[in-house]
This record gives C-alpha cells, sequence and structure tokens, in this order.
C-alpha cells in the first residue's frame, strides 16, 4: 500500500486532494470540485451545504462510488472507493421505491440485489425498522398507498435494510412540506442515536444541518471548494428542543454569513 494516503483509525471517511471535472456537451470543462480534503469520523453525522451548483451531490456520488474523482483519492474505512460498496447505504430525494411491490418487498430488494438471504431474520428486521420509523402496520401496503413522508421514511429503512456503516443522504428530506422535514429530522437524530452510523447529509436546510450534524462542510462554488468546517457547538443528543439556545442560532448566523456574505461580496 502506498503511504501517505493511508487512512488512520477511527475514520470512516477521507477525501484526499479530490477534484472532479465534467465536460459539457459543448466541451466545455466544469470543474465541479476542486481541492478537497475531509476527513469523516466513525458514527460522525456531517452535513455539506452551500449554494446550488457548488458540488455538494457530486462529492456525494464520490463517496458512494457512483462517480469517480478526475484527481485525488475516496476512501472508506481505509479502502479506496471504486465503485458502489455493501457497507454504504443511499437515500436521494425521492425515494425511488418499486410501484409494483410492497413496502416490505421494497425493503428487501437491496439483500436481493446483493444474495443475501431472504428468510425469517431478513423479514423480522424490516419489520423492526418499519416500526422504529412509525410505518408499523404498512409492510403490506403498496408505496402509491402511502404519503410522500412515509415513502421517505420507507427509503431511508431500504437504505438501512443491510445494515450500512456509512449513510449517505442527498437531500432527503427536500420534497417533503416543514412539517414532516422536521420530524423526519427529529427522527433520523433518534435513530443515530438508537443505530450510530456514519452519516455524510446533503442539505439546503442551515438550521436542519445544525439540528443533526456534528459538523457543517460549508462549501463555495466554482469551483467547490470546502470554505469552513464548522463545528456545532451543542451535543446531538440535546440539539431537540436547543433550536431557539443562542448557541443554535448563533452556528446557524456563522453558517449564513458564510454561505451568503460571500455571495453579497462577489455581486
Ligand atoms: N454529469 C454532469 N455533467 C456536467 N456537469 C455536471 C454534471 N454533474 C454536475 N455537473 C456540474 O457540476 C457542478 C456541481 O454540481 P452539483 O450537482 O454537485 O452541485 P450541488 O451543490 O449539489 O447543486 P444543488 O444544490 O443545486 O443540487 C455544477 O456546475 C453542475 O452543473
Amino acid at each position: 500500500m502506498p503511504s501517505g494516503t493511508e487512512t488512520p483509525n477511527g475514520h470512516a471517511i477521507v477525501l484526499d486532494g479530490v477534484e472532479r471535472v465534467f465536460e459539457s456537451r459543448d466541451g466545455e470543462q466544469i470543474q465541479a470540485l476542486k481541492g478537497v480534503n475531509l476527513t469523516v469520523s466513525e458514527h460522525e453525522f456531517v452535513s455539506l451545504v452551500g449554494q446550488s451548483g457548488c458540488g455538494k451531490s457530486t462529492l456525494l456520488r464520490l463517496v458512494a462510488g457512483l462517480l469517480a474523482p478526475t484527481v485525488g483519492r475516496v476512501a472508506i474505512h481505509g479502502e479506496t472507493v471504486t465503485e458502489p460498496r455493501t457497507d454504504t447505504g443511499l437515500v436521494f430525494q425521492s425515494p425511488t421505491l418499486l410501484p409494483w411491490a410492497s413496502i416490505l418487498d421494497n425493503l428487501l430488494f437491496p439483500l436481493r440485489m446483493l444474495h443475501r438471504p431472504i428468510d425469517a431474520e431478513a423479514r423480522e428486521r424490516a419489520l423492526a425498522l418499519l416500526e422504529l420509523v412509525g410505518l408499523a402496520g404498512f409492510a403490506s401496503r403498496y408505496p402509491k398507498e402511502l404519503s410522500g413522508g412515509m415513502q421517505q421514511r420507507a427509503g431511508i429503512c431500504r437504505a438501512l435494510m443491510h445494515d450500512p456503516d456509512v449513510l449517505l443522504m442527498d437531500e432527503p428530506f427536500g420534497a417533503l412540506d416543514a412539517l414532516t422535514r422536521e420530524e423526519m429530522s427529529r427522527e433520523l437524530l433518534d435513530l443515530c442515536v438508537r443505530r450510530p452510523k456514519t452519516v455524510l447529509f446533503v442539505t439546503h436546510s442551515i438550521t436542519e444541518s445544525v439540528l443533526l450534524s456534528d459538523r457543517v462542510v460549508v462549501m463555495s462554488p466554482r469551483p467547490g471548494r470546502i470554505q469552513e468546517i464548522v463545528t456545532v457547538p451543542l451535543p446531538r443528543e440535546n440539539r431537540i428542543g436547543s433550536e431557539a439556545s443562542h448557541e443554535f442560532q448563533s452556528c446557524a448566523q456563522h453558517i449564513r454569513d458564510l454561505i451568503f456574505g460571500r455571495r453579497h461580496a462577489a455581486a
């Protein structure tokens, strides 16, 4: 193994000098990410925020193994990511459930893909996850019989079915109404306390990022770089109910200033 790029123990995700260039249809080179270095510890919850087009989804897709970096290295648990891994779970803005399969079969689908046994234990696990997110009793329903929020909850359960260590979430609550969104944030916080995971979470909501994260990565656009990494100064277990506190509010304001201050300066 080459030295210098090894991931120290306890680091779940490492991005080392990562750049990503896309080529547009007319041949223009689009530098989506430049010089990105980021280390996410085991069971840490890290959010990515920044203006539209700053490269948040690109960064997540690189970690997911859906894209390769043009320069640099992405590693999970010390191994270079070259393709989607079985120890990661993915949740997108739209739950993309199979419409012709029941909620239970949707949850079991990743196990089928991984050729894992669909036995009584797997079914029990699916039912336990559904119960955890308030969907007990909906296992035999079809996606169209569930609301958008309920479908997204089922999508999160599906990502957790093979018990991944790393959960990658791209605007998972973006399509939900404000109330459901808040409720889902609380459920995710609770879920991460009960079943600790390393989470990389893309959001457009600064409040959501402060509510959920240990650290918030603020990205600057064109090309996307890490502008600042903000540590949230409140323990995650005590976050709910602390939204009005001075610490919460000043942390959110600092992130807002980083994002919009830059936009004003550039205008
Ligand atoms: N497949 C692609 N081909 C060409 N350009 C791309 C491709 N994917 C992303 N880009 C460009 O890379 C840049 C970063 O895109 P990305 O989707 O990562 O940003 P984002 O921060 O997630 O944006 P948003 O908040 O709007 O979802 C943008 O300029 C985008 O147009």
